[in-house]
């Protein structure tokens, strides 16, 4: 099995910057000698408009189906055209307004995959789930929407993010020890659905990642890297969390 296991960080910018955030990341972090794949998500609107970069560029989210009459979806098409080589799908944030199911994610997933998108794939437990202790349970139904539908193949080429519902946006992290048994646990999972799937797969923790905290969770074994958000909108905090997994 293939191991696609180098470090990255992603800015999911969600729906902020603008024009001059665009111009400030194209042009701030090409002075940065980072070794870690870095890819930057901002609103779709504005992936045209980068120019001159060398990140990766990604959508934070893209439609399940081709083409056709669906009134402000995007294809994985029209993302690539753009420039978009990365999508985020399954955020939890769409999970719960959109009320998009794990099994919409998959297909999400399988289109990205299929066309030539790598799905950088958001799980993660709400606070009511971790207090319960049924953690496991909550994250193994997500992954197996995707195992029962994608290929061995197509999932290896895939990214997942782990994401705790209760960590995103409200400065509270999850441990470096909480984010690794969440990590081993998915990898184990994956591995028990193909034998050594899960050992080559990137996994991104995500969760009110910062400067002062990325170091120590990038460092946990099978944390390969961050899925940031506020963090991601000030060049000197994502540079410093870039440098953090190097
Ligand atoms: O996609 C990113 C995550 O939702 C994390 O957001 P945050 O870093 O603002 O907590």
């Amino acid at each position: 099995m293939e191991n696609n296991r180098i470090p990255m960080v992603a800015g999911n910018w969600k729906m902020n910057g603008d024009r001059y955030l665009v111009e400030q990341f194209s042009k701030g972090l090409k002075t940065q000698q980072l070794t870690c794949s870095v890819v930057i998500c901002p609103p779709s609107v504005y992936l045209p408009l980068f120019s001159g970069h060398d990140f990766s560029l990604g959508a934070q989210n893209v439609s399940h189906l081709e083409n056709g009459a669906h009134t402000g979806e995007l294809s994985v098409a029209m993302l690539k055209e753009v420039g978009s080589s990365h999508v985020i799908v399954g955020h939890s944030e769409r999970r719960e307004s959109q009320q998009e199911s794990s099994e919409l994610v998959a297909k999400k997933a399988q289109q990205a995959v299929e066309h030539g998108l790598v799905p950088i794939i958001c799980v993660g437990e709400p606070l009511d789930v971790r207090e319960q202790q049924t953690v496991e349970t909550y994250i193994a139904e997500q992954i197996n929407a995707l195992t029962d539908l994608l290929s061995v193949e197509a999932l290896a080429q895939c990214v997942i993010a782990y994401e705790p519902i209760w960590a995103i946006g409200t400065g509270k992290t999850a441990t470096p020890q909480q984010a690794q048994e969440v990590h081993a646990f998915i990898r184990r999972t994956l591995n028990e659905h193909a034998a050594g799937l899960g050992d080559g797969m990137r996994l991104l923790y995500g969760g009110s990642v910062k400067a002062d905290n990325a170091k120590e969770l990038f460092s946990q074994p099978d944390v390969d890297g961050g899925l940031i958000g506020g963090a991601s909108l000030k060049l000197e905090d994502f540079i410093a969390i870039c440098q953090a997994a190097n």
